[in-house]
C-alpha cells in the first residue's frame, strides 16, 4: 500500500470521525408540489430549510433520469482512461477549465479528480484580481475526445440542471419575500460550471478527505451524487458533522456565499466536506450556479433597513473569483479570500 503523500493529510482537528451521526436529517423537499399548485407551502418549506440547514434534497425535480444515467456513464468512461489520456484536457493557469487531479482545499490536497466544464462557452471573467484592472479574459472548454458522445451528453445534462437551478432560484427568491424573477438578472452572462467529480478509493480515510471543509462561493449548488455517500454537512444547530444520506435520484441543494450576502445572513452558506471511502469509488456532479463577472454582490436593498443594516460591503464577483482561481494551483501562505473579509464590523 505504501505511505500516504503528506500533502493529503488533514490536521488532527479536521480528520473525520468515521462513524456518521444522524444520517437522513437534511430536509427532503418534493418539487411535484409545483405541478399540484401547492406553491406557498413549498416556498415556506424551502425557506425553512435554507434558514435551518442551508442544505436540502429535492425529489421529483424534473431532470429526466435517462439524462442523468447518460452523464454518469460518460463520466465513468472518461475517468477510466489512463492518466495520460485525461491530461490531454488538463487544466492549468492559462486554461481554467478541464481535468485536474491535485486540487487543494484549505491547503490540503483533496482525494479526488475532476473535470470542470463551463456552462457558457466561453466563460467571460476578470483577467486579474487587481481591482484597477478592467481587463476581461475568456475561459474555453476543453472537450475530451473519449467517449465520443461526451459533448452532446454533457450539454443535454447541463440544459436540464440549469432549468432546475433557475426553478430553485425562483423559489428561494419567493421565500425571501421577493418576486420570483428578482435574482435571475444577475446570471445573464453567468460564470456557472459543472464539475464532474471522481473520488477514488482511499486507503487512509481517517487521514485524508475527498474534499476538505469549505463553503461554496456561488449562489446555489445543485449536486447529483451516486449511492456511495460521504458528503457531510456542519449542522447549524450544534456544529456536528452529519452525513447526507443518498436518496436515489435526488439532488442535493445548498445555498452558497452569494445568497448569504444577498439575504444579509438570513440564509447562511454552510460548511461541508466529503469523507473518503476505503473500498468504493464515488461520483458526484455539482452544478455551481455562479453570477456574471460584473455583478457586485451586496445585501439586497429590499432585505435591509435601519434595524437590519447591510452586514457586508459590496464585492465584485469577477474579482472575487479571479482571486480564488489564482490560488488554486499552489499552496498559499495566506487564507483564501472569503466573504467574511467583506463583513461590516459590528459597532
Ligand atoms: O461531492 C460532493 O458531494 C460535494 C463536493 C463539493 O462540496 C464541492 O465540490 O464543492
Ligand atoms: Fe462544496
Amino acid at each position: 500500500m505504501g505511505e500516504i503523500d503528506p500533502a493529503f493529510i488533514q490536521s488532527i482537528e479536521q480528520r473525520p470521525k468515521l462513524t456518521v451521526t444522524d444520517p437522513g436529517e437534511i430536509p427532503v423537499i418534493d418539487l411535484s408540489a409545483l405541478d399540484s399548485g401547492a406553491v406557498d407551502l413549498l416556498v415556506a418549506d424551502i425557506g425553512k430549510a435554507c434558514e435551518e440547514w442551508g442544505f436540502f434534497q429535492v425529489i421529483n425535480h424534473g431532470v429526466p433520469l435517462e439524462v442523468v444515467r447518460r452523464i454518469e456513464a460518460a463520466m465513468k468512461e472518461f475517468f477510466d482512461q489512463s492518466i495520460d489520456e485525461k491530461r490531454k484536457v488538463k487544466r492549468d493557469e492559462a486554461k481554467a477549465m478541464g481535468y485536474h487531479d491535485s486540487e487543494h482545499t484549505k491547503n490540503v490536497r483533496d482525494w479526488k479528480e475532476v473535470l470542470d466544464i463551463a456552462v457558457e462557452d466561453p466563460m467571460v471573467i476578470s483577467a486579474s484580481p487587481d481591482p484597477q484592472d478592467q481587463e476581461l479574459t475568456e475561459y474555453h472548454n476543453q472537450w475530451p475526445e473519449y467517449p465520443p458522445e461526451f459533448r452532446k451528453i454533457w450539454k443535454e445534462y447541463a440544459g436540464e440542471t440549469e432549468k432546475l437551478a433557475v426553478k430553485l432560484l425562483e423559489l428561494i427568491s419567493l421565500s425571501l419575500g421577493l418576486a420570483g424573477d428578482r435574482l435571475i438578472e444577475f446570471f445573464q452572462g453567468q460564470t456557472s460550471l459543472i464539475r464532474l467529480n471522481r473520488y477514488p478509493p482511499c486507503p487512509w480515510p481517517e487521514l485524508a478527505l475527498g474534499v476538505g471543509r469549505h463553503k461554496d462561493p456561488g449562489a446555489l449548488t445543485v449536486l447529483f451524487q451516486d449511492g456511495v455517500g460521504g458528503l457531510e454537512v456542519k449542522r447549524k444547530a450544534d456544529g456536528e458533522w452529519v452525513g447526507v444520506k443518498p436518496i436515489p435520484n435526488a439532488y442535493i441543494i445548498n445555498v452558497g456565499d452569494v445568497i448569504q450576502v444577498w439575504s444579509n445572513d438570513k440564509y447562511e452558506s454552510v460548511e461541508h466536506r466529503v469523507v473518503a471511502n476505503s473500498e468504493k469509488e464515488r461520483f458526484s456532479i455539482p452544478f455551481f450556479f455562479f453570477p456574471a463577472h460584473h455583478v457586485n454582490v451586496k445585501p439586497l436593498e429590499e432585505l435591509t433597513n435601519t434595524e437590519n443594516p447591510p452586514k457586508f460591503e459590496e464585492y465584485n464577483w469577477g474579482k472575487f473569483m479571479a482571486t480564488r482561481n489564482r490560488s488554486d494551483f499552489k499552496k498559499q501562505a495566506v487564507e483564501n479570500i472569503q466573504i467574511h473579509h467583506f463583513r461590516v464590523s459590528e459597532q
